[in-house]
């Protein structure tokens, strides 16, 4: 199996670039949703995250309110810091026991050609690179990416504290093998990614999600539209 780390800054296309991957047959983990899986009310990770951050983050049932949690470790640089220094060892862990389980359980895992696993602080992951092949970045400048990210409903204010958070698109760009630039439509990008599967001859199924389908058909549409 061919395993690829899918690494980018907020709203950089990382998601729909794995999506689509997965939708052409490829196993795909998002690090955001491995590590809310993680909030299990009482657990370690959680009775540590109100220790930091107060008990407004927790609801009455004791599970964590996102939006609470991020109003509080987005709020400065050192807050930041302490939510990744509390979740980010559990996530290696677990991720670790995905991509490299044990040699009893390895004949259970998903028999794909390609993993992908989208990772949204890869800063703090490079101590894990070596369990992938591969580390593509899905590169954007921030104007877009904040233009992305408010027209799916996210507040400025949430996408400024997350982004200041986060690095500069040359410093992420230097962490990668291989460099996507998504600055041009989404089928831009889903062809960057065609491109770079062939690149690896990495046979990809006909996309199954039927949103990729119409997008294809959208498309083309878009061009029989400029011939006319
Ligand atoms: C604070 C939380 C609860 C907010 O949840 P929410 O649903 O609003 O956001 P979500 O998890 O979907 O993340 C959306 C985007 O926010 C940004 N972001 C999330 N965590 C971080 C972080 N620690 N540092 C910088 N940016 C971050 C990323 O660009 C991410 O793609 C959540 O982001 C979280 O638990 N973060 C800590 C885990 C983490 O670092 N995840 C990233 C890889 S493990
Ligand atoms: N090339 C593109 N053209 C048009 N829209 C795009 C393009 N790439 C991404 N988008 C849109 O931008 C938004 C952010 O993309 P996506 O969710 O894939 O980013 P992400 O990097 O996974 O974000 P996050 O960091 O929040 O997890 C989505 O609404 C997506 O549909």
């Amino acid at each position: 199996m061919f395993t690829a780390f899918f690494i980018g800054n907020i709203a950089s296309g990382k998601s729909l670039a794995t999506r689509y991957l997965a939708s052409r047959g490829a196993w795909r983990i998002d690090l955001d949703d491995l590590a809310k899986s993680l909030y299990e009310p009482e657990s370690e990770i959680v009775n540590d995250l109100a220790c930091a951050f107060g008990m407004h983050i927790l609801d009455e049932d004791g599970c964590i309110i996102t939006s609470e949690l991020a109003r509080s470790a987005f709020s400065d640089s050192e807050h930041t810091e302490l939510l990744n220094q509390i979740v980010h060892p559990h996530v290696k862990e677990r991720l670790a026991r995905m991509l490299v389980p044990p040699f009893c359980c390895a004949a259970s895992g998903p028999s794909c050609s390609l993993a992908v696993v989208e990772i949204s602080v890869p800063k703090s992951f490079v101590d894990v690179f070596d369990l992938a092949d591969e580390i593509v970045a899905i590169s954007a400048p921030e104007e877009l990416r904040r233009e992305r990210a408010l027209s799916r409903g996210m507040q400025i204010q949430d996408f400024d504290a997350r982004s200041q958070a986060q690095p500069s698109e040359d410093e992420l760009c230097s962490l990668a093998d291989y460099v996507i630039e998504n600055v041009d439509d989404m089928a831009g990008l889903l062809s960057a990614i065609d491109a770079w599967a062939e690149h690896h001859d990495i046979a990809l199924k006909e996309p199954s999600d039927a949103s990729f389908r119409l997008q294809e058909i959208q498309d083309k549409l878009g061009a029989a539209r400029e011939r006319a």
